[in-house]
């Protein structure tokens, strides 16, 4: 084992936050200097990548290189890392272990021209084959983020509601139109988020991204994690089907590891 990955430990007041509205901001989540070896192995993968997939709904709002933490040994240990999970079951409430359940680097290419568009308004979970909702999304900042390059915005306290449907199904199907009362729910403010500053994000809560702006691309990796005792429910999915997953026993599989705080 080398150093451990260099992830501070979340604050009282975060977790306080993170449960109150949905969502959280965590400012210097990932040390800079260990970002920095993040976004140079992120942009190498990047320059060998072959062509866009712009089929889907999701890819026309930003592209994926899903699993990253699988194939890249730094990205891997920071998934991994006893720290980041110790912080993940303190964000959820009552939960003893976690579980990875995807790790992603995301890519969304500027607006101008034939870009990607803005992430439309959404929940994750509808689209888990999880008998339970403890789960959540960390977004790194691999590089500087300003507001209009696509942070992602939140409606507050949203993860209250409970599921509220699947989104990027069909044309204008974003949570807002299916559900015009969000509007009366707060919109997070937009901020700037500098490499190294992460959002924490919950299943449940309604989240999107404008389109980005700037000239650059804007890069991000995520983790996203769930109670290690969530029960596995059978509903089709392209990453669970056909992996040989009991219905009603734990995700008890590889590609699901239980993250050791
Ligand atoms: O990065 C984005 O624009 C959206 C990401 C997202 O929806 C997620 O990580 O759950
Ligand atoms: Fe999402």
């Amino acid at each position: 084992m080398g150093e451990p990955v260099p992830v501070r430990e979340v604050t009282a007041e975060e977790v306080a936050r993170f449960r109150d509205r949905g969502w959280a901001r965590l400012p210097g989540l990932v040390d800079p200097g260990y970002v920095a070896g993040l976004r140079e192995r992120a942009l190498e993968r990047l320059g060998r990548r072959q062509g866009r997939f712009r089929n889907g709904f999701v890819d026309r709002a930003f592209g994926q290189d899903r699993d990253i933490a699988r194939q890249d040994e730094a990205f891997g240990a920071l998934a991994m890392s006893p720290r980041l999970a110790r912080d993940v079951v303190r964000l959820l409430t009552g939960v003893r272990s976690v579980r990875l359940q995807v790790t992603n680097l995301l890519v969304k290419e500027p607006a101008d021209g034939d870009g990607h568009g803005e992430t439309v308004f959404h929940q994750d979970f509808p689209w888990m084959p999880m008998d339970r909702a403890a789960m959540l999304t960390v977004w790194l900042a691999l590089d500087d983020v300003p507001a209009d390059m696509g942070a992602l915005r939140f409606y507050e306290r949203s993860h209250l509601y409970g599921p509220l449907g699947r989104s990027f199904v069909r044309e204008g199907d974003d949570a807002l139109t299916q559900h015009p009362w969000l509007a009366d729910l707060d919109l997070s403010e937009p901020f700037d988020l500098e490499a190294g500053d992460a959002t924490v994000h919950s299943s449940l809560v309604i989240h999107g991204a404008p389109a980005n702006r700037r000239d650059r691309p804007r890069l991000s990796f995520t983790a996203t994690y769930f109670d290690a005792d969530t029960l596995y429910t059978g509903a089709p999915y392209g990453q669970t089907d056909g992996l040989g997953l009991t219905v009603n026993a734990p995700f008890d599989h590889p590609m699901f590891p239980v993250v050791r705080g």
